[in-house]
C-alpha cells in the first residue's frame, strides 16, 4: 500500500480524502499544519505528499522547500484554489510535480496520484502525448531546434513554467547524433544545495556523512548522451564552478575522490527567467552563462501561440478521453470561448489540467462551461475591456495584482515576496514604485 501524507487544515476534507484513497488502496497520514508535517517528513518515508497551499502556519511552499533541502525527491502535489494558480506555478519551479485546484474532485485527485506514482516507475515514456503546433512561432521554434540539434552546442531553453521546455530538450536530443545514448533530465529546483554536487558528479564512500557507498554522478551516467538541467538558476555558486569546469575540461571528479574521469556530455539547460537578472545580482556566474549560451531557444508562452491554443485544447481532450475512458467530442461554444480568452499563466501544464478536469466532469460527449473552474470566468472578466487589445496594459494589470497578492500573503515582508515572485528585491522595489504600491 502506498503511503501518502496529506497536509491540510480542513480536517473534514482530509478525512473524506482519507476514506476515498483508502478504498483505492492508498494509506493516508494527515498533518493539519506545517509544524506537524515537518516532524512527520523528518522521521518517516512517504511515497507522495499532498500539500494544501494555504496553511495556518505558512504556505505549502515552505514544506516543499524543506523537503527538497533535505534531498528528498518524493513527488509532491500542491492543492490550491484557482486564484492561487500563479503561485502554484511557482511551486513547480521549486520542485513540486503537479498542482490540483480546489474544489478537489476525488476522481481527479486519484488520477493525478496514480499518474505520478506510475510516471515514477515508467519515466521518459511520453513521446506520443506531445504535439508541435502549427503556428508561425511553433514553426520558428522547431526550425531552431532542427538547426542546433545536429551540432554539439550547449543550449539554453528559456520560457515560462509549463511551456514545454523539457519536451523541447528531449526533441533536440532525439534529433541529434546522440539519440541512441542516454537523455538524463535533472530538476535543479528539486536538488538540495548539499546534494547537487554529488548528484551531478558522484561521490565515493565516506566523502561526507551519509555517503555509505560509491555513487556514480549523472554526468557519468549520461556519458555519450545529453544532460538536461532544468531550472539551472537554482544551482548554488559552488556547483556552478564545478559545472563550468566539467564543461570546459570535459572532466569530472566525484566528491572525495582523486580520480578524474573524462566525460562526453552535451548540456541543455532550461530556465524560466532571463539569467541576465541572476548575473546582475551576482547569483549566476557570467562565465558559466557564456559557456552555456552557445545557442538560445525561447519558448513562447501559450497566450502568444495563436491558433496553437485550439490545437492543444483538442489534443488534451483526446488524451483525457483515453486516460479517463470518456468520449468528449465537442466543446460548448461558451466554454470554448472562455478557453480561448483565458491567459494561461501556467501554460500547457495548466491547460492540460483544466481540460482533464473538464472531460472528467462532462456528463456526455459535449463538454460544457460548468466543467471549467468558475474563477476562470472571473479572471477573464478582470481584464479591462477598454484596453483588452493592449497586451502591455493587460500584463501590467496582472503583474500589479500578483505583487499586491503576494505582499499580502507574506505580510509585506519584501524579501519573502521577492523570493516568491522569483525576482530580486531591487526589481520588486522598482515595480512597487511604478505601480504605486506602498
Ligand atoms: N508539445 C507538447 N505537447 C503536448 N503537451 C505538452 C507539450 N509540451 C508540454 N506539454 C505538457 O505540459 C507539461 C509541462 O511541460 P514541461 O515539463 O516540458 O514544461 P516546462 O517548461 O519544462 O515546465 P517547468 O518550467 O515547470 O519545468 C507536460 O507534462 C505536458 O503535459
Amino acid at each position: 500500500m502506498s503511503q501518502i501524507l496529506i497536509v491540510e487544515d480542513d480536517t473534514t476534507f482530509a478525512q473524506i480524502i482519507e476514506g476515498f484513497l483508502g478504498k483505492n488502496n492508498y494509506a493516508l497520514e494527515i498533518a493539519v499544519d506545517l509544524n506537524q508535517a515537518f516532524k512527520l517528513v523528518d522521521k518517516q518515508e512517504f511515497e507522495l505528499l499532498l500539500i494544501d497551499y494555504r496553511l495556518p502556519d505558512g504556505t505549502g511552499l515552505d514544506l516543499l522547500k524543506h523537503v527538497r533541502d533535505r534531498g528528498l525527491t518524493v513527488p509532491i502535489i500542491i492543492m490550491t484554489s484557482f486564484n492561487d494558480v500563479r503561485t502554484a506555478v511557482k511551486s513547480i519551479q521549486l520542485g513540486a510535480f503537479d498542482y490540483i485546484t480546489k474544489p478537489i474532485n476525488p476522481d481527479e485527485l486519484l488520477m493525478v496520484i496514480k499518474g505520478l506514482l506510475e510516471k515514477k516507475k515508467t519515466k521518459n515514456n511520453e513521446g506520443k502525448d506531445f504535439i508541435k503546433g502549427k503556428s508561425a512561432v511553433a514553426d520558428r521554434l522547431y526550425e531552431h531546434i532542427d538547426l542546433v540539434a545536429q551540432t554539439d552546442m550547449s543550449v539554453i531553453i528559456q520560457g515560462e513554467s509549463g511551456t514545454g521546455k523539457e519536451f523541447a530538450a528531449r526533441t533536440l536530443h532525439l534529433q541529434s547524433k546522440r539519440k541512441n545514448k542516454p537523455f538524463i533530465a535533472i530538476d535543479c529546483g528539486a536538488l538540495s544545495k548539499d546534494l547537487a554536487a554529488s548528484e551531478l558528479f558522484g561521490h565515493v564512500k565516506g566523502a561526507f556523512t551519509g555517503a555509505v557507498n560509491d555513487k556514480k554522478g549523472q554526468f557519468e551516467i549520461a556519458n555519450g548522451g545529453t544532460l538536461f538541467l532544468d531550472e539551472i538558476g537554482n544551482l548554488s555558486y559552488e556547483v556552478q564552478i564545478k559545472l563550468l569546469r566539467a564543461l570546459q575540461e570535459r572532466i569530472i571528479q566525484p566528491l572525495g575522490s582523486n580520480k578524474q574521469t573524462n566525460v562526453d556530455v552535451r548540456i541543455i539547460v532550461a530556465t524560466n527567467e532571463d539569467l541576465n537578472n541572476g548575473m546582475k545580482t551576482g547569483e549566476f556566474r557570467e562565465d558559466l552563462y557564456h559557456r552555456l549560451n552557445e545557442f538560445k531557444i525561447i519558448i513562447p508562452p501559450l497566450r502568444e501561440r495563436g491558433k496553437d491554443l485550439e490545437l492543444f485544447i483538442y489534443h488534451f481532450v483526446e488524451l483525457a478521453n483515453k486516460e479517463l475512458n470518456r468520449n468528449v467530442k465537442e466543446i460548448e461554444p461558451d466554454a470554448k470561448a472562455l478557453l480561448l480568452k483565458y491567459d494561461w499563466p501556467g501554460n500547457l501544464r495548466e491547460l492540460r489540467n483544466v481540460i482533464k478536469r473538464m472531460v472528467l466532469l462532462s456528463p456526455s460527449n459535449l463538454a460544457t462551461l460548468s466543467g471549467l473552474p468558475e474563477e476562470m470566468t472571473i479572471a477573464v472578466d478582470q481584464i479591462p475591456i477598454s484596453s483588452s487589445s493592449d497586451l502591455k496594459a493587460i500584463n501590467e494589470v496582472n503583474e500589479k495584482n500578483l505583487i499586491v497578492e503576494t505582499l499580502n500573503k507574506v505580510r509585506h515582508n519584501k524579501s519573502k515576496a521577492a523570493k516568491l515572485l522569483n525576482i530580486d528585491r531591487k526589481t520588486l522595489y522598482s515595480k512597487m514604485e511604478r505601480y504605486g504600491i506602498d
